[in-house]
């Protein structure tokens, strides 16, 4: 199934990067990378600007300044916010966990893709929910259904918002082993998160951001009480009405 042995993810460098809405930058002046096959974190208080970013690496929202570059043509795989995922579409899980392999030559389009289906929701603890309309699962159980996709999508590069809101510990211990396999796989995996303690235990690098970066390194470098201290400090700080960057490119 999805998921072979050393799927070198790219690297993805960002060159002075300010991304935003109708010209309010929302987050800016991002400079660095993340490496290639690298597991990072993206923390920091509400507003700092971590989804803004993921939509950026994504490609969903283009730089207003700045360049994103991955190398190559990474196929990259994005999961959004709950919130912002319709559940009110009436499709079945087996179906939605299918669309992972759309790219790859259609829904059950070739031999083999039922089997790979079937082991991907396998994998997330979903098997016999294969005809459950979506509407009607719980929330960690919808969670689980698009990490299958994920397993699917075969990504070299994948984006995760929040994956753990809202999430028992259970459920987030199994996605987290997820997120684990795919770092041995030697993806690029960025995701958002605010349980700290879970990004201590599982990220080894991670990005703290406050509408611009605070640090970004190793992990137990970057999450230190000061420089949350600080992060915090710097959205305070903020004037939401700013209309647009004062800093020069
Ligand atoms: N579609 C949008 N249109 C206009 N402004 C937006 C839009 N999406 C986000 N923003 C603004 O951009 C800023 C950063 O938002 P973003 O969602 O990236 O923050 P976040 O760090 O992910 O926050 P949270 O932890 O609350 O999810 C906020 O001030 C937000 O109001």
């Amino acid at each position: 199934m999805a998921g072979k042995a050393s799927k070198l993810g790219p690297a993805i460098r960002l060159d002075n990067v300010t991304l935003g809405y109708d010209r309010h930058p929302a987050v800016h002046h991002l400079s660095g990378a993340f490496e290639p096959g690298s597991l990072t974190a993206v923390v920091g208080p509400n507003g700092a600007g971590k989804s803004t970013l993921l939509k950026g690496l994504a490609g969903a929202l283009a730089p207003l300044s700045g360049r994103i570059a991955a190398e190559g043509e990474p196929r990259i795989a994005y999961l959004p916010q709950a919130a912002d995922i319709d559940r009110s579409f009436p499709i079945c899980v087996e179906d939605l966990v299918s669309m992972g392999l759309w790219r790859r030559g259609g829904l059950f389009g070739r031999i083999g893709d039922r089997r790979r289906v079937g082991e991907a929701m396998a994998a997330v603890g979903l098997t016999g929910f294969e005809a459950r309309p979506i509407g009607s699962l719980s929330g960690g159980q919808m969670q689980r259904a698009l990490f299958a996709r994920l397993l699917l999508q075969d990504a070299g590069v994948i984006l995760l918002d929040e994956p753990l809101t809202a999430i028992d510990a259970r459920t987030a211990a199994d996605l987290m082993d997820l997120v684990r396999r795919w770092h041995g796989e030697r993806r690029t995996v960025v995701a958002v998160l605010h349980d700290i303690d879970k990004v201590r235990e599982v990220f080894p690098r991670t990005l703290l951001i406050a509408r611009e970066a605070v640090a970004w390194g190793d992990t137990a470098e970057v999450l230190t009480p000061a420089n949350l201290l600080r992060a915090r400090r710097m959205l305070e700080a903020h004037d939401p009405g700013a209309e647009v960057c004062e800093r020069a490119a």
